[in-house]
């Protein structure tokens, strides 16, 4: 893992959180994507290195549309960048990690991702992130 590559958080209205984070960084969101298969819809803001990403829930079955019924608005998990998101996936599961999605599939910003079970990372959700180059 070579750095962090975003911090999601789950909001419930994302036009409302959007105009909260454009007033904190002084900058706009760069982008905007709805990821179908995740029930989301994202906004992305960049402020110096650092990445955030609001997400907001479009189906009641989304994990976000979940996680905001059960603890609300806050930090969902931590994006980790990756440089072969397949081999890392290997690796984590000989150390024990549940990897939710042993097949990479297709987050926002143009990644590969996978998650692991926040059970075995203290309670922290974790995304793997590749670059689709
Ligand atoms: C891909 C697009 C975008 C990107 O960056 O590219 C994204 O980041 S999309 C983000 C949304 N997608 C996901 O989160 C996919 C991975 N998440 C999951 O598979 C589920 O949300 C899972 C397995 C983490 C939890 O789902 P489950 O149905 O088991 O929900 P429960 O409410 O029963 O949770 C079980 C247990 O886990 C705790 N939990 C749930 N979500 C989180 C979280 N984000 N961070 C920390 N802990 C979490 C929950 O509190 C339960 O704990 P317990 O002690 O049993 O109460
Ligand atoms: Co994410």
């Amino acid at each position: 893992m070579r750095k962090i590559e975003h911090i999601g958080i789950a909001v419930k209205d994302l036009e409302v959180s959007n105009l909260v984070f454009e007033k904190l960084f002084g900058a706009p969101a760069y982008k905007f994507e709805a990821v179908e298969s995740e029930g989301v819809t994202t906004s992305f803001f960049k402020n110096g290195p650092n990445k955030i990403e609001l997400l907001a829930a479009t189906t009641p079955e989304s994990p976000i549309a979940k996680f905001l019924e059960k603890k609300g608005e806050g930090i969902h998990h931590i994006a980790f960048d990756v440089e072969d998101i397949i081999s890392e996936i290997a690796r984590l599961k000989k150390e024990g990690f549940v990897v939710l999605n042993e097949i990479p599939k297709k987050g926002a910003d143009n990644k590969w991702v996978a998650f692991l079970h926040p059970k075995n990372t203290n309670g922290v959700l974790i995304e793997l992130c590749q670059e689709i180059k």
